[in-house]
Formats: structure tokens, C-alpha cells, sequence
């Protein structure tokens, strides 16, 4: 068990609506709908709590709304760590369809003052002998890009290995800052270098170009086509098996938090992700995180191929 901080700057509850089909300008009747406490990094948290790891989760929550997050933390086992600020913490909609098409609509997420930043830099400070930290998810108006950057190198100038999820100006700005590991998906990489890769030689190339400024790790997830993860030394890739979408929406968060989960526990590589892959396979056929204690989870795993890719 190993002690590990997430961040989630800008969280959000997801109101997650299951259709058969959506019919936009209409009115829809659900078939459920669900409102959870989530955002990429308390997802992460979620999982790397059943993991048994101690988990300690921070960020910015809204005061106004801060119940449902204060008894998910609860349920799951994770140290509430979060300052709260004045407002509502944003409810973004997942709408799934019975084809597997997620349809997301995320809000900006509550503003956030320079005090409150103050606040959180404080709190951060106070946190010790931590394993990992990940900051997961967009950034909440108020929080800038360079601004994530100054909170990331001081985390790593404490020897704490980073990682790092989030896209556009953000993961721009992170990744130049010295993380461990960057987790984009093809977008989010294409995003970050400022071209587009249209094939899979344009994705290798652009993951290495990122670990040459710095970034000794760059997990690139692909959704179905599975993920290839780039480290010092080599890189492997792994194809996940056919499986029935019901909803992708937690699916990168759990491959981030399976990974760390394997590192974690001193894993080879190839047995981190392995797991990492068949835990975020499992997250796609359910609505949530992915889950180790599912019936079949073991066949999933072996079914799960990893090849080495050329260096
Ligand atoms: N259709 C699928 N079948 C099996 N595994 C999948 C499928 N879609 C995603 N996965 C698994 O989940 C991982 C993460 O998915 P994806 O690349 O879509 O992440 P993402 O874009 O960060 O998603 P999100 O931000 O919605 O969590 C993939 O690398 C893969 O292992
Ligand atoms: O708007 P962001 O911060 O980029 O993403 C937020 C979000 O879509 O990410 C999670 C799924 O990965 C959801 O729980 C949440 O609503």
C-alpha cells in the first residue's frame, strides 16, 4: 500500500444519462440516469482506493454543492484534502447511447480566486511522505496554464514523481514543467505538439519527440486500438480484447490509475500493463471506473496482447 495525492483542480459531479438513442431538439426518456462525484483525478482516486492504496485527494470543490463529493470520499476510503471555494463545483452531462456513442458536455467549473490558490499551495505543503501525485482534468477559470506548471515543478522539486493528465494549453504548459508521465490520447498528443499525426508512425514519433524535451513517460491511449506506453529504455504496446461498450467515460482514468497501480506495487512493465489495459477494458462495459474483482477480470487480463515496440 503506498501513499498517493491526487489533484483535481477542476472536478465535476457527471450526470450520467443512459439512452437508446439520442434524439437531439426531442424530448429523451432515459433508461437511468446517475449522479456521481467524479472528475479525472477523483476518479483515479477511486480506483487506486480499491487498489488498497491510501489515497489522498485534493483540488478545489464548491461549497455549495459539496455533499455528494464529502460521502463519495467517504464510501471510497479517500482522505478529503480539497479546499472548498465559494459557488457550485460544475455537473458536466454523459450522455450514452445503446451503440456505445458517449456524448459529453462539460462545464467551465467554478472560478477560482488567487486566495484560494494560496489556500491549496498550503495544503499541498502540509501533505508528507507521499509516493505519487497525479493531477488529472481541465483547469477551472482562474487557474492558468503556467500557473498548473509552477504547482507541477514544485511538486516534482520535492522528488515526487508527477502525473499528468489533461489537454490543451494545460498539458502544453505541464508537460514542459517536468512530469513523470503525461497520459494524452491521440487528440490530446496531436494537441500538444501542434500537429496533426494522422498515422501510427506520426504517433510514435510525436510520443518520443515529447519524451526528448523531458518526459520520461508518455502512456498514449488509442480507446479501442488499445495503448502504448513509452519509457526510458523502450516501449511496448498493448491491445486490449473485443469488448461491449456501455460507457467510455472513466475509461482513460483507469488506465492512468491501473498503471500507477502497477509501478506502485513493483511490477514489470508488461504486468502493469497488462492490468492497466484489461482494468480500463473493463471500465467501457460498465458506467464508472474499471473493476479488478469482476467475475471474468483474470480471462480479461490474458486476453489482453502486449507486444515490444521497435526502438
Ligand atoms: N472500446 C474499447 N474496448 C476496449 N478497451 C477500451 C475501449 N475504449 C477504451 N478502452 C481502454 O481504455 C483506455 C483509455 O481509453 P481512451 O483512449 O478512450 O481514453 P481517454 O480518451 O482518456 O478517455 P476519457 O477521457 O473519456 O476517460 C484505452 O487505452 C483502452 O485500454
Ligand atoms: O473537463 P475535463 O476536466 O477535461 O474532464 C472532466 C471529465 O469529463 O473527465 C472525467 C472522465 O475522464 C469525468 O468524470 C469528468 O466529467
Amino acid at each position: 500500500m503506498r501513499r498517493v495525492l491526487t489533484l483535481s483542480l477542476n472536478p465535476a459531479l457527471d450526470l450520467g444519462i443512459r439512452l437508446s438513442t439520442l434524439a437531439p431538439g426531442e424530448v429523451n426518456r432515459a433508461l437511468e440516469s446517475s449522479l456521481t462525484a467524479a472528475g479525472k483525478g477523483n476518479n483515479v482516486a477511486r480506483v487506486l482506493a480499491m487498489q488498497s492504496h491510501e489515497v489522498l485527494a485534493s483540488g478545489f470543490l464548491g461549497s455549495d454543492n459539496s455533499a455528494a463529493f464529502e460521502r463519495a470520499f467517504s464510501d471510497w476510503g479517500v482522505a478529503d484534502h480539497f479546499v472548498r471555494v465559494a459557488g457550485e463545483t460544475r455537473i458536466n452531462v454523459k450522455l450514452s447511447e445503446a451503440d456505445g456513442r458517449v456524448t459529453d458536455i462539460n462545464g467551465p467549473g467554478a472560478r477560482i480566486g488567487s486566495a484560494d490558490l494560496e489556500a491549496l499551495v498550503r495544503r499541498l505543503d502540509a501533505l508528507e511522505e507521499l509516493d505519487a501525485v497525479v493531477i488529472a482534468g481541465s483547469l477551472p477559470p482562474g487557474i492558468s496554464p503556467e500557473q498548473l506548471a509552477e504547482l507541477i515543478a514544485a511538486l516534482a522539486a520535492r522528488q515526487l514523481p508527477v502525473w499528468l493528465d489533461s489537454s490543451g494549453a494545460a498539458l502544453v504548459a505541464g508537460t514542459a514543467a517536468g512530469p513523470a508521465l503525461i497520459k494524452p490520447n491521440e487528440d490530446e498528443l496531436a494537441q500538444c505538439l501542434g500537429r496533426e499525426l494522422t498515422d501510427e508512425a506520426a504517433l510514435i514519433a510525436a510520443a518520443r519527440e515529447v519524451q526528448h524535451d523531458g518526459v520520461d513517460n508518455v502512456l498514449l491511449s488509442l480507446g479501442g486500438d488499445g495503448v502504448m506506453w513509452f519509457f526510458d529504455g523502450g516501449a511496448l504496446r498493448a491491445r486490449p480484447p473485443k469488448v461491449e461498450v456501455v460507457s467510455t467515460v472513466c475509461a482513460g482514468d483507469t488506465l492512468l490509475a491501473g498503471a500507477l497501480h502497477g509501478e506502485l506495487s513493483g511490477w514489470s512493465r508488461a504486468d502493469t500493463l497488462r492490468f492497466a489495459t484489461a482494468l480500463s477494458a473493463d471500465a467501457v462495459r460498465r458506467i464508472g471506473v474499471g473493476r479488478a474483482d469482476s467475475e471474468d477480470f483474470a480471462a480479461l487480463s490474458a486476453a489482453v496482447e502486449i507486444e515490444e515496440l521497435p526502438a
